[in-house]
């Protein structure tokens, strides 16, 4: 085994809209950046009789649809890639690609590191890592790497057998299950607000934070994936992954080191904090709905159900909110609220922690409201910081006004800010496996979510209160912060924080 970084890569879907719109731009940035060293070769493998011509034609179509700048010409880029045309079901064809990358290997000194890249259905994944494994394309001279594509599994007993079978071919360290959130640049400096700033870790807690709200919403409907959609819902496409992976990352202890094993640890040990519920609780806790007609920047939307490949009866989410409790020492009796929902009024992810008030407070009066500091972690479009304070109102007055503290992330550097799909290959390549999920985090979201689903299969007759396209959810998701005594703070960049 050795510990370069010169690899081939293999795409399984190489001719699908992951590799066209994520994986060639984010291969092609590493490569002009010089991070991808010269050594490497993809191959990509689909049904559709490409040859290597046609392939690269498309990989460089796919460089100029995306928003990335093509530097000069792209011939030595190009005669790394190669395109092998062949059914993954088909155990025989694996021979020809073992070959194919033989001979690369050969070609560009590339000592038998192997990467595979899994961009196609999920019930591809088991039989392709099966066959890399028994037709002996994993290379016992180099290290192999699989990455795994959402959605992982549908359930916990589906992800287990995806797991066991991926297991009986691969080690759990050459693995890497992506969850693209991990990738985005304000989710990774979560760790950083946390563990470099002395004034946030020290208040990081139940007796100075009264809640946490993290908000995922989409502009877009289900475009032409409602039939993959439809069968999968809010919960399992974004809740499970993205917004439970948010979660870990905000209740975790601070590791010991920065090290794989050690974060991953630590977010394993919070997600097993996380309080399980009862099916009677979920009704509680958490809300579904789905979009209903409604409008967009002053344009008619259609409802959930009239998209195309989506049930006309369709009882699918595509909002979620929920209250999350973590029951340890540190975050006893402090809500984690989270949302998420397609078709809702901005696209914007946010993080939102709100401070307890002071004991006492001198400038709260009937006539002036204290605002709650708040700590608002701005993942996308924009991307930043914003610290809510009190400052005095200006002239003859004691009372006070809200002051916003902004750090704007993506001014600072936006042009070079790397995709996310772009810093989870580099990691890969790296097998830095930080930014990806464990096993153990996996079982741990899908059997917290499986109560849910569960829950709202079983509950066919309740109504399904549906929230017109271009709203911010329903009206349930604000009275599950109301019970509380909360409310969800404003997601816009320019929101106005005033109470
Ligand atoms: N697209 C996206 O933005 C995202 C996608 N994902 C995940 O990435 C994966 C791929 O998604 P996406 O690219 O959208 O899917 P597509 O349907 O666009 O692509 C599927 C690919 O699989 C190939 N394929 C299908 N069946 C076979 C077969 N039997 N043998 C060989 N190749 C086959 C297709 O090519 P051909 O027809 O030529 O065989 C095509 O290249 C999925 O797991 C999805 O959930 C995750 C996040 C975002
Ligand atoms: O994984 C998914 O994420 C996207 C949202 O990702 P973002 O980076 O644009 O926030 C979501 O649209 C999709 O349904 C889901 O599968």
């Amino acid at each position: 085994m050795n510990n370069h970084t010169y690899c081939s890569m293999v795409i399984f879907g190489a001719t699908g809209d992951l590799a066209k719109r994520k994986l060639f731009p984010s291969i092609y940035n590493l490569y002009k950046k010089g991070t991808l060293d010269k050594n490497f070769a993809v191959v990509g493998v689909a049904r559709r009789e490409w040859s290597d011509e046609v392939f690269r034609e498309n990989v460089t179509a796919s460089l100029q649809d995306s928003n990335i700048s093509i530097e000069g010409d792209l011939t030595e880029f190009l005669s790394h890639f190669r395109y092998l045309a062949f059914d993954v079901t088909n155990a025989a064809s694996y021979q020809d690609l073992h070959e194919l990358l033989n001979s690369l290997e050969q070609e560009f000194s590339i000592p038998g590191n192997r990467m595979f890249y899994m961009a196609m259905a999920p019930e591809f994944f088991g039989t392709i890592a099966s066959y890399l494994k028994s037709e002996g394309v994993t290379n016992e001279q180099g290290w192999n790497r699989l990455i795994i594509e959402k959605p992982f599994g549908h359930d916990f007993a589906s992800a287990q057998k995806l797991n066991e079978d991926l297991r009986q071919a691969f080690a759990e360290d050459e693995i890497y299950r992506i969850d693209h959130y991990l990738g985005k640049e304000m989710v990774q400096n979560i760790g950083v607000i946390r563990f470099a700033n002395a004034i946030f870790e020290s208040l990081w807690n139940n007796r100075h934070i009264s809640n946490i709200q993290i908000t995922s919403s989409e502009s877009l409907g289900v475009e032409d994936r409602g039939g993959y959609y439809d069968t999968s819902g809010a919960l399992r496409d974004m809740v499970q992954n993205h917004m439970i992976q948010m979660v870990a990352l905000l209740a975790m202890e601070p590791p010991i080191r920065l090290t794989t094993e050690e974060i991953r640890s630590e977010k394993i040990k919070a997600l097993r904090a996380l309080r399980p519920m009862t099916k009677d609780e979920v009704k509680q806790y958490f809300v579904r709905s789905q979009y209903g007609p409604g409008s967009m920047n002053g344009k008619e939307v259609p409802g959930y159900r009239s998209e195309p490949k989506v049930n006309p009866e369709s009882r699918t989410e595509t909002f979620v909110a929920g209250k999350l409790m973590i029951d340890n020492f540190r975050w006893a009796g402090v809500p984690i609220y989270i949302r998420t929902g397609k078709r809702m009024q901005e696209k914007s992810t946010k993080i939102v922690v709100e401070f307890k008030e002071l004991p006492m407070n001198l400038y709260s009066k009937s006539e002036n409201n204290v605002h709650p500091n708040l700590l608002i972690i701005h993942i996308q479009p924009d991307e930043g910081i914003s610290l809510i304070l009190n400052g005095k109102k200006i002239g003859m007055t004691d009372k006070t006004t809200p002051a916003k503290l902004d750090y704007c992330n993506h001014c600072i550097d936006g042009i070079n800010t790397p995709e996310a799909y772009e810093k989870l290959l580099n990691d890969a390549i790296h097998g830095d496996a930080t930014n990806f999920t464990h096993w153990d985090e996996v079982a741990l979201s899908w059997k917290f979510v499986d109560v849910i689903s569960e829950a709202w299969k079983e509950d066919t007759s309740s109504e399904f209160e549906l929230y017109p396209a271009g709203s911010m959810g329903p009206k349930a998701a604000d009275e599950l912060l109301a019970q509380d005594g909360f409310h969800w703070w404003p997601i816009g960049d320019d929101s106005d924080y005033s109470i």
